[in-house]
Parts: structure tokens; sequence; C-alpha cells
């Protein structure tokens, strides 16, 4: 008979594993889209109520409940499988998952209620659970090895998780004082070996899946931060950020600043809708991405301007980079099939120190006004003369928008 503060005892490693399915169930609130969290905490909850049924059964009735509390555990097992599939992106195979259940499930009635073999039941339990986690494994393995460390050790815990179970029977028979000879009694070696395992185990995926958890959650926050969300591009604080990085390293010199504007970007709202600006939008910020190399940066500072630092460039590389730029988007008819072309205007200048930088932008960017006065589609470049004239190149344009409707 038990007391209560056997119950207490017995009870505690199912309580430590209903405690982590709730901190993974909290970290699952705050990250919906990562479904491996959920069922890992369904994992945690499953095996719970399997190991405190199993823990507080008297030993006479067990064998009658065989069925349930083990369906219990093998579902469990199925999530943890599942949990970390997802986590992996392989396949997970429900199928061989249900059929490995349904045999475990039979060989354990068999040797409880027919053969009484206590250690073939343990062992058939073993494996059992063990294959049901190694079946996301194989594709695991195949995939190129996870860069990030946690996802590493993640991987290995786990696989070292499912090769314990399967050996746990072998070990504890080898290492065991009484062998597996009591192991059905709540108090015996393999008993408390396993309840030890998932509890160590549990913990141990807990602290790595939050860990792996609060770092992407950071992660994302920083690139809602820092990037345009339609264009995928640096906003403009991001920029400011990572150009004063860019201008502080001396081996980058000589670079470049360049301000460009979609020409006539209202008419191509107001002809084409708001959806294929955006559309245009996008496809421009892809053409600017194309178009520069690991240490430039490209932002889009509002509305249709964008603004790139090039590296290891001068004025006159730069303004190669820029008609590459023009006359890739002119060639491109994927977004806007009929009437003209679209067109970029540039303002180019150059960028000796990080204390430069604000001077800089505004310089590019009176250079591209100065580009759109004298009729657009055109670079202006720091240093050269344009003759000040505004030039406002409105009614072909115009026609010709309007005749692509
Ligand atoms: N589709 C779309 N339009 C935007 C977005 N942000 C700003 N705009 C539009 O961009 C247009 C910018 O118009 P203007 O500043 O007059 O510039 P423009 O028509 O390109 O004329 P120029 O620059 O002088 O050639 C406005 O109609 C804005 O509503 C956006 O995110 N998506």
């Amino acid at each position: 008979m038990h007391t209560s503060n056997d119950y207490i005892y017995v009870l505690m490693p199912s309580l430590s594993l209903l405690f982590l399915a709730g901190l993974l169930g909290v970290c699952w609130i705050t990250q919906r889209r990562q479904h491996f969290l959920l069922w890992l905490c369904s994992a945690y909850l499953l095996t719970a109520v399997s190991i405190s049924i199993r823990s507080v059964l008297k030993l006479e009735v067990l064998s009658h409940y065989v069925v349930l509390v083990n369906a219990l555990f093998l579902a469990g097992a199925w999530c943890m499988s599942k949990s970390f599939s997802e986590r992996r992106r392989v396949v997970a195979h429900p199928l061989a998952a249900l059929v490995l259940c349904v045999t475990t499930l039979a060989s354990l009635y068999y040797f409880a209620l027919f053969e009484q073999n206590t250690i073939r039941r343990l062992h058939a339990f073993s494996i059992g659970v063990a294959l049901i986690l190694l079946l996301p494994v194989p594709a695991a393995l195949k995939k190129a090895p996870p860069r990030d460390w946690l996802d590493r050790t993640l991987l290995w815990s786990y696989v070292s998780y499912a090769v314990f179970t399967m050996l746990r029977p072998t070990l504890v028979a080898f290492f065991g004082q009484h062998g597996l000879s009591d192991a059905m009694q709540a108090n015996s070696t393999y008993w408390l070996t396993t309840l030890m395992s998932i509890l160590l185990f549990g913990l141990l995926f807990t602290v790595l899946i939050c860990a792996v958890t609060i770092r992407e959650t950071v992660t994302q926050l920083r690139t809602e931060r820092d990037m345009d969300a339609l264009t995928q591009v640096l906003n403009r604080r991001a920029f400011h950020e990572a150009a004063q990085q860019r201008l502080g390293d001396q081996r980058l010199y000589p670079m470049a600043i360049l301000a460009g504007d979609i020409d006539h970007f209202k008419r191509i709202n107001d002809r084409w809708g708001h959806d294929r600006g955006d559309e245009v939008l996008q496809l421009v910020s892809s053409i600017l991405k194309r178009n520069v190399r690991n240490h430039d940066l490209v932002a889009r500072f509002g509305g249709e301007e964008f603004v790139l630092l090039l590296t290891h460039l001068d004025l006159q590389g730069a303004e190669q980079v820029a008609q590459r730029i023009r006359q890739e988007l002119s060639n491109d008819k994927q977004v806007l099939t009929q009437g003209p072309g679209l067109t970029l205007s540039f303002g180019i200048t150059s960028i000796a120190n990080s204390s430069q930088l604000d001077g800089a932008l505004k310089q590019a960017d009176e250079l591209l006004y100065s580009a759109k006065n004298a009729g657009r589609d055109r670079v202006h470049v720091e240093g050269r003369f344009y003759p000040d004239i505004c030039f406002e190149y409105t009614l072909p344009a115009d026609e010709a928008l309007a005749s692509a409707t």
C-alpha cells in the first residue's frame, strides 16, 4: 500500500514533466508558427500521464492496464518524433509509427498476459519506443548538419535519447544490482533509471528548445526592425547603422552612395493599381540586390526611393552599376507587360569617411533631383557639370501609360 508520501515521491517525475510541458506550451503561445513546440508539449503530457498511472498502479492490476499505459507512452514517443521531424523539416512517417505502435502493444499484451515474460516485455517496449523515436533520424542525418550549435546539440541529444531508450533494459540487466528481476516494482533500478532518463533528457530538450525559440524570436524581431517588409531590403534606420560600420572599415574604400528613384511612380499606381505598384517596388529592389556585392548595402528610404552604399568602387564604377541597373529594369517586361519600360533616375556621390554620411546622402539626393529635373531616366554624378534646366517630361509618358491600359 502506498502512503501519501510515497505518492508524492513516485509522482514527482510526472509533475516535473507536466511543468516542462507547461513551459513549452507558453513558448508555443508566443511562437505559434513553431509547431514542434506543441508536439513536444503533447509528448511530455502523454508521457507524464502514462508514467504516473504506471507508478501508482499496484503490480497485480498493472497487467490489465498494459495496453492503456503503454499506448499513452507510445503516443508520447510519436509526438516527440513528430516534434523532432518538424524541427528538422523531414518526413515523420506516421504510418510506420502506427504499425510500430500496434506491433509493440500486441507484443506487450502477449508477454504480460500469455507468456508472462518480464524481460521480453521490457525489451519489446524499449525497442518499440526507440524505433518510433528513430523514424525521422535517417532523413535528418542525410540533410546537411545544422550550422547552429544549439540545433546540433538538439539533434545529437535526441539520437542519444533514442539509443539509450533502446539499450536501457540491457544496461540495467548488466549494471543493476538485481538485474531486471524486480523491474516491475515501482522502486526497482529499472523503473528509477527509466524515470530519471526521461526527466533528464526532458529537461535537456526543454532548455535547448527554449534557447532555440528565444534566439529565433530575437532574430525575427531584429529582421522586422531592420528590413522593409514589402521589398526585403534595409530600411532607413538599419541602413544608417550598417553604413556606419562599413564606413569604419578602411579596407572597403573607395565607396560611393547611389540615390535612386523610380520615375513617374505615381502614374504607375494610378494606371495599374497599387498592387502592381508594389510589384514594381519588389522588382526594382530585386534588381538592385542582384547588382551589388557582399559588402554593399541596399535600402528603401521610403516610397519609391532607394539608396545604395557601394564598396570598393569609385564614381566611375558606381556609374557603371547604375547604368547596368537601368538597363536591366528597362528590359524587364514581367511586371508592366505593356507600355514604356520602367525607368530610374540616379544621383551618385563618393564618400570618404563616416562623418560624411549625412552630407553624402544629401548631395546624392540633390544630384538625383537634378537628374529628375533634367528629364528623368538618367544618372547624375558628383563633380560633373549639368546645365541647370528644368525639363518636365510629362505629356509623352502620360500618353504612353494611358495607351497601355
Ligand atoms: N504601390 C505603392 N505606392 C507607394 C508606396 N509608397 C509610396 N507610394 C506612392 O508613390 C508615389 C510617389 O509619387 P511622387 O513622389 O509624386 O513621385 P513620382 O510619381 O515617381 O514622380 P517622380 O519621382 O518625380 O518621377 C505616390 O503616389 C505614393 O502614394 C508603396 O509602398 N507602394
